[in-house]
């Protein structure tokens, strides 16, 4: 089966960019859109939690960023992702290529059947490869505690095992075969800080719809997935996985699960990533806290004490910070006990000074964190 072939030569590529939180998917994108390649680029960034911080820590750039500030992948990506295409597709000459951000927790399959299944942004858009960022440090964790993690590298025609600088040969190596069982049709880099040629991520024309379909013989079938979130709905977007590539003739693919419920605008479902109890204590949540200017030295000896301790649990932590007297933002971001921070550049004249700080992770107490980071308000 083969793509819809109405105006292919004038279809958009898409590159969907996954990976699990922290993996390195922005630092890819910072080098997508700082690299000289004569490629105009649109970029759709999804991010998770309240806060829009993922947007900050891009670079700034000439390309035009659309975000889309939701947490609900797959009512997000029926919605927001078709309407942002279709209006892209309206200055169809600005751009060469699209790319979009998933969040770190999202299965990039309803991202990629979004290119399928709409037919205004299927004749336009044509998908060429879903490229995964994979911790080297943290992904053997992931597999153990996620099901993203697994579905994120069965998707993906193109692999980063980034981070290779954190961890020995042997664990690598260990690593890269996990990977390999889970995916050996993947075209797979080593990377440190996703330096890469960019020729093997971008225009690769490799997403290849017949594999995608024997892991999800279900792919491109309209009427899955859908129901009537609100548009505040945080429902489950988690997807049921079952055996890629396996089990062809089971009732739901992976990604049909039971999903046929109505959410109304005030839906609190559950948002975690155990699809079976939606009640699950280890599912991944999220708190955004705001300050003003805080006190570093308040702050550094308390964000190291929360990451020895709560590390464990800290999917991912980001924050831009203002410093008492200090003019420049400052960065900091950090997976489970790695923590690095850097000044950024200037406090804008007409930018309020704001401390943002979002932790995701699980069993977390967003209370105590909340208190703790308000005493290290600077007097
Ligand atoms: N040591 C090391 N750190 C890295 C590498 N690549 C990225 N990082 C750091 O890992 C952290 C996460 O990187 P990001 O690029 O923000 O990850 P992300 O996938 O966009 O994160 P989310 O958007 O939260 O899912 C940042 O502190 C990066 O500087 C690497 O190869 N080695």
């Amino acid at each position: 089966m083969s793509q819809a072939p109405e105006a292919a030569q004038d279809q958009i590529p898409v590159t969907v960019l996954t990976g699990y939180l922290g993996s390195g998917k922005t630092t890819l994108l910072n080098r997508i859109l700082t690299e000289n390649h004569g490629q105009k680029y649109a970029v759709i960034v999804n991010e998770f939690g309240e806060v829009g911080i993922d947007n900050d820590l891009l670079v700034e750039s000439d390309e035009e960023i659309f975000e889309m500030n939701n947490g609900c992948i797959c009512c997000t990506v029926r919605g927001d992702l078709i309407r942002t295409v279709q209006n892209l597709m309206k200055r169809r000459k600005a751009f060469d290529a699209i790319i979009v951000e998933t969040t770190g927790v999202a299965d990039p399959a309803p991202v990629a059947q979004t290119f399928f299944m709409d037919d205004d942004v299927r004749a336009a858009a044509k998908l060429d490869a879903v490229v995964a960022v994979v911790d080297a440090r943290h992904v053997l964790q992931r597999l153990e505690d996620t099901e993203e993690a697994e579905d994120q590298i069965a998707f993906a025609d193109v692999i980063l095992l980034n981070k290779t600088d954190l961890v020995s040969a042997e664990e690598l190596a260990t690593v890269e075969a996990r990977i390999r069982a889970i995916n050996p049709y993947a075209v797979r880099h080593k990377t440190e800080r996703c330096a890469i040629d960019l020729k093997n991520v971008l225009d690769r024309g490799a997403f290849d719809l017949d594999r995608i379909l024997s892991l999800d013989p279900h792919f491109l079938e309209h009427g899955h997935h859908e129901h009537e979130c609100g548009p505040d709905c945080d429902h489950d977007h988690g997807h049921h996985h079952h055996h890629h590539g396996h089990d062809h003739d089971h009732d739901h693919g992976h990604h049909h699960h039971d999903h046929d419920h109505e959410c109304g605008p005030d839906c609190d479902h559950d948002h975690g990533h155990d699809h079976h109890h939606h009640a699950d204590p280890h599912s991944v949540r999220s708190v955004s806290l705001r300050q003003g200017d805080l006190d570093p030295n308040m702050f550094f000896p308390w964000i190291n004490q929360v990451t020895q301790i709560q590390g464990p649990n800290i999917l991912r932590l980001k924050g831009i910070l203002a410093f008492k007297g200090d003019p420049q933002r400052y960065v900091i971001q950090g997976v489970h006990m790695i923590v690095e921070g850097n000044h950024q550049r200037d406090w804008k004249a007409d930018e309020p000074r704001e401390s943002r700080l979002v932790f995701i992770g699980r069993d977390l107490d967003f209370d105590a964190l909340r208190d703790s980071f308000n005493a290290c308000v600077a007097e």
